[in-house]
């Protein structure tokens, strides 16, 4: 029971998953975001969350904004976390982790827009797919500066071993990806790469998708 977007598309929008959120940043966020979609970026997660970010009316600003950006370029904008928020503003999906609202829950309110789901087990993975999950995301694959609460760094063995035991959802590795590690987590298994500070701390965010891109064309 998941929604009604194919898991090829899915793969699709999976290959240069852009996460960010203001405290991400070193400019403004819109501008980041519209030079990841001039780069090439397949799909954009609003996560905004950690010290200093927004919350109430300039976080719904930001979303707006953020999402009018996707629009245009037409790539599917998903907010982590914020089912409501995801509501109000009808984004493309909503990506919940295992600490979040239950993934269940969150498929029947969102009904068939995109929902992505946190795994760090074959188990969770399985139990993703049944709640209606539309791809996971698995990680931390390397150590990440960017969430304080990381689970342990798992590498790419997750990723193989859920192959393995037959998980045929999408997956989006995530977690301290660069442009040179990307390929190798592609080869584990993964349908794409889930990336905030490789893109969003380069000094030529455009670039820096678009190499992310590259590595994606096997
Ligand atoms: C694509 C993708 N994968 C995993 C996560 C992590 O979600 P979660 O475990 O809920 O942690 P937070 O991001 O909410 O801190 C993600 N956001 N995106
Ligand atoms: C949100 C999230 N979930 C697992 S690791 C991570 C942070 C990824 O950020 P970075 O690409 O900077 O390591
Ligand atoms: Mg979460």
């Amino acid at each position: 029971m998941s929604g009604s977007i194919s898991p090829e598309q899915m793969r699709q929008y999976l290959r240069m998953y852009l996460v960010i959120g203001s405290v991400n940043c070193r400019e403004k966020p819109l501008c980041v975001v519209e030079e990841a979609l001039r780069g090439g970026a397949t799909m954009i997660q609003f996560r905004e969350k950690g010290p200093g970010a927004l919350t109430g009316e300039a976080k719904l600003a930001l979303a707006l904004e953020l999402q009018a950006a996707c629009r245009r370029a037409g790539v599917p904008f998903i907010v982590n976390d914020d089912v409501e928020l995801a509501a109000r503003i009808g984004a493309d999906g909503v990506h919940v982790g295992q600490d979040d609202e239950s993934a269940a829950a969150v498929r029947k309110r969102i009904g068939n827009r995109i929902l992505g789901v946190s795994a760090h087990t074959v188990k969770e993975a399985r139990t993703a797919l049944a709640h209606g999950a539309d791809y996971i995301g698995v990680g931390p694959i390397y150590p990440t500066l960017s969430k304080d609460d990381a689970r342990p760094v798992q590498g790419t063995r997750m990723i193989q071993e859920m192959r393995e035991q037959g998980i045929k959802l999408p997956i989006v590795g995530i977690g301290g990806i660069t442009t040179s590690r990307a390929a190798e987590v592609v080869r584990a298994g993964a349908d794409g790469v889930a990336v905030i500070s490789a893109v969003t701390q380069s000094d030529n965010v455009r670039e820096a998708v678009q190499s992310f891109v590259n590595q994606m064309v096997q």
